[in-house]
């Protein structure tokens, strides 16, 4: 028997997690999660999360991701992917300006974008791995609304993706109300932390690590 289906998550936990961005979701989760790639922002500083939409293309080819369209609802994170990522555009103003009248928060493309300059105007966030015109073919049905890898990790459809400009992690659906919970507590203890620095403390001598390094025992760390 499959598990039940966690329950779609609130905007406001979204809105929590797009807020303390993607170095403290992924650390707050356990260091897991991390789309480990070199994300370009179209629209630097902006940040984004929502659940995820996915699209995984035959190798150079965007045909699911017009199909995808038909499935995309106000809030999703679109994700874009290809067996192997390779710099070809599976996503310009055209399909943009669908997202856009379905609501997407974002889109993120495991492969190229093209029309950057009209992308980077959009109210909603594009992240991509590159800029190229290099043309998708419309050949492979490719799949939707299925698990993919992007950047070492497994994203399933539900899966909170959280972007910004250090690029982009995400939380399983069922582990979301937890994750935030984790992240107020790393926010809060972050503030502290950062209290004591600008008042002059370093966290050399706060962590120990002075300590440790001007009384070295014997065997550990030789
Ligand atoms: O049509 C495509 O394959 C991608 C594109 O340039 C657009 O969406 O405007
Ligand atoms: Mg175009």
């Amino acid at each position: 028997m499959s598990a039940a289906k966690p329950p779609a998550p609130a905007a406001s936990a979204l809105e929590e997690l797009a807020t303390a961005g993607v170095a403290t979701v992924y650390e707050a989760y356990g260091r897991r999660g991390l789309l480990d790639a070199e994300w370009i922002p179209l629209q630097p500083g902006r940040r984004a999360a929502g659940p995820a939409r996915i699209a995984r293309c035959g190798q150079g080819d965007n045909r699911a991701v017009h199909e995808v369209m038909t499935h995309l609802l106000p809030g999703e994170v679109l994700v874009l992917t290809m067996p192997e990522p390779e710099p070809v555009a599976l996503f310009g103003d055209l399909l943009a300006t669908q997202a856009a009248a379905c609501g997407a928060a974002a889109v993120l493309v495991d492969a190229a974008v093209r029309d950057s300059a009209d992308l980077a105007r959009l109210d909603y966030g594009v992240w991509t791995r590159w800029r190229r015109a290099r043309g998708a073919t419309k050949d492979e049905r490719g799949s939707v609304n299925v698990r993919v890898e992007v950047g070492g990790t497994t994203v399933a459809p539900g899966d909170v993706v959280v972007l910004d400009d250090d690029g982009a992690t995400a939380v399983a659906a069922a582990d979301v109300t937890a994750t935030v919970e984790a992240v107020r507590r790393r926010i809060a203890n972050e503030n502290g932390l950062r209290a004591r620095w600008a008042a002059g403390e370093f966290s050399y001598d706060a962590y120990g690590l002075r300590e440790a390094d001007e009384n070295p025992r014997p065997g550990v760390g030789t």
